[in-house]
Formats: structure tokens, C-alpha cells, sequence
């Protein structure tokens, strides 16, 4: 499965302008047959314009969510969409969409862990779904949202449902880089599964971005990783042989006693 992950600045507040950057990479970078799947990052049509977010946000319908469509199906892609912000019953979810590669909308879903941090739980409602695993080409996959990395529990249940790759969209700041880094690999090593996030770079609101999008394999090692500043993508071929080889070698998955947990 080849998978393109973009790392990207994001213009605040502009959707269209957004949506139009996101247009032209899928022509620079994708060519249908040579990719699988693209992962976008988190809130890349608007950026943390939080206070302004319950006018930019929009419905489920939306104008991105039918961009997202048309590029899978122009591309022959798979896309995990990052997230945007969608206005649902007067409240504002960071929602994250997945497209398969004929314009079906496949899973979607709240952001649960909202970040104390950036005042996020001010602006923003969490998800009230229960996480589940969503797939591709016949591939268990999962999907988080940035802050939710701090959170094992959630991988871990994921694992549990089968996810043998783990997405991330994120907006982590490069004061945290660090975190950001080890916390991906530990994922990885944990839950022996491919992890692949798209981080944002650039500055917004006196906040800088760490980028360092990253793809890891599911012995913890870093495949490829992007730069902290610069706009980029990265494309690895992943062979989910390898998952199943790791979760061989290292049992982790029957060697459990959750009733003591
Ligand atoms: O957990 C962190 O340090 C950063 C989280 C974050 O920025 C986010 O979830 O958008």
C-alpha cells in the first residue's frame, strides 16, 4: 500500500484559499496508479481560528467534503482528510474525514481529547462516539487526532479492533516536539503498527508548529520524517506483512491479562 502523507502550512481562516492549496498539491504530487492513500493534517481548512471557528466551520455537506471526493476518485485514492471543523446542532466538532478512492465517505469522527492548552474545550465540543476501526482495501485502519496521542488507551483499542496502521492529522506546536516524537514511536512499538501522521508547519497566533510529519513501522522504527519547517510530503510503500511478522516475533497481543488491568 503506497501512502503520500502531507506536511503543510495552513492560511488561516480561509477555507476556499485552503482548498485551493490542497487542489495543486494533489496535482504536484499524485499521479493515479503510483498511490494508495493520502493523509492530510488536522483543521487544514481553517487553522485554530478558534473564537472564529462557529462562522468558518462548515456543515457535514460541505464544500470540502465534496473536494475530498472528487480528488479520490480523480486520484484513485484513498484519503484520510485530516480533519475540519464541521458546525453540527449549534456546536463545532474537529471532525475527521476518510474518503475510499471511489468518493464514498467511509468513517468520520470527533476529535475526544480536547487540549486544555489552546483553550480548545472553549471552543470546541468532543466527540461522543465510541472509536471504532475503519477500513481500506481490506485493511483495519485507525484514526486519532493530535492531542489524543497523549491518551494510550485509545490506540490501544484500537489495536484491540485490529487497526494494523494508525493515522494522525495533527496542529502539534514545536514547543512539545519532542513529545511529539517519542510518544509516535512508543504508539508504534506498543501496538506493533504502522503509524503515519501529517503535521502542520508554519505559525499561527504566536504558536509554532513542530511539522516532523512522520512515518514509523511497527518495530518502532522512523521510515520517514519531514522537516520542522518546510512544506513537504512523504511517500512510503507499506507492507502490512510486517505487522503481522512483529506481532509474531514479540507476542505482546496473547501475552495480556486484562483482568488484573
Ligand atoms: O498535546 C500537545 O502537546 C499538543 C496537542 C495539540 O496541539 C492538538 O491536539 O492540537
Amino acid at each position: 500500500m503506497n501512502i503520500v502523507t502531507f506536511q503543510t502550512d495552513i492560511i488561516p481562516g480561509d477555507p476556499e484559499a485552503n482548498r485551493q492549496a490542497m487542489k495543486k498539491r494533489f496535482e504536484r504530487v499524485v499521479t493515479p496508479g503510483d498511490t494508495d492513500l493520502v493523509v492530510l493534517p488536522e483543521m487544514w481548512t481553517t487553522a485554530y481560528t478558534l473564537p472564529d471557528l462557529h462562522t468558518q466551520a462548515e456543515e457535514m455537506e460541505s464544500r470540502t467534503l465534496a473536494l475530498l471526493k472528487e480528488l479520490a476518485v480523480a486520484y484513485d485514492v484513498h484519503i484520510v482528510g485530516g480533519s475540519i471543523a464541521v458546525l453540527e446542532n449549534g456546536k463545532v466538532y474537529n471532525r475527521a474525514l476518510v474518503v475510499n478512492r471511489t468518493g464514498e465517505l467511509v468513517y468520520h469522527y470527533d476529535k475526544l481529547h480536547l487540549v486544555p492548552m489552546l483553550n480548545e474545550p472553549d471552543f470546541l465540543a468532543p466527540g461522543g462516539q465510541k472509536v471504532k476501526v475503519f477500513e481500506l482495501d481490506g485493511v483495519k485502519m485507525g484514526l486519532i487526532i493530535c492531542f489524543d496521542l497523549r491518551f494510550p488507551e485509545i490506540i490501544r483499542e484500537l489495536a484491540l479492533q485490529g487497526a494494523q496502521a494508525l493515522f494522525i492529522p495533527a496542529e502539534w506546536p514545536d514547543a512539545r516536539a519532542g513529545h511529539w516524537e517519542i510518544l509516535q514511536q512508543a504508539r508504534a512499538i506498543e501496538n506493533q503498527m504502522y503509524v503515519i501522521s501529517s503535521n502542520r508547519i508554519g505559525s499561527y497566533d504566536g504558536v509554532d508548529f513542530a511539522g516532523r510529519s512522520m512515518i514509523i513501522d511497527p518495530w518502532g522504527n522512523i521510515m520517514a520524517k519531514g522537516s520542522a519547517d518546510k512544506e513537504e510530503f512523504l511517500r512510503i510503500s507499506l507492507d502490512l506483512e510486517n505487522v503481522k511478522d512483529v506481532r509474531r516475533r514479540v507476542p505482546i497481543f496473547d501475552s495480556r491479562v486484562p483482568e488484573f488491568y
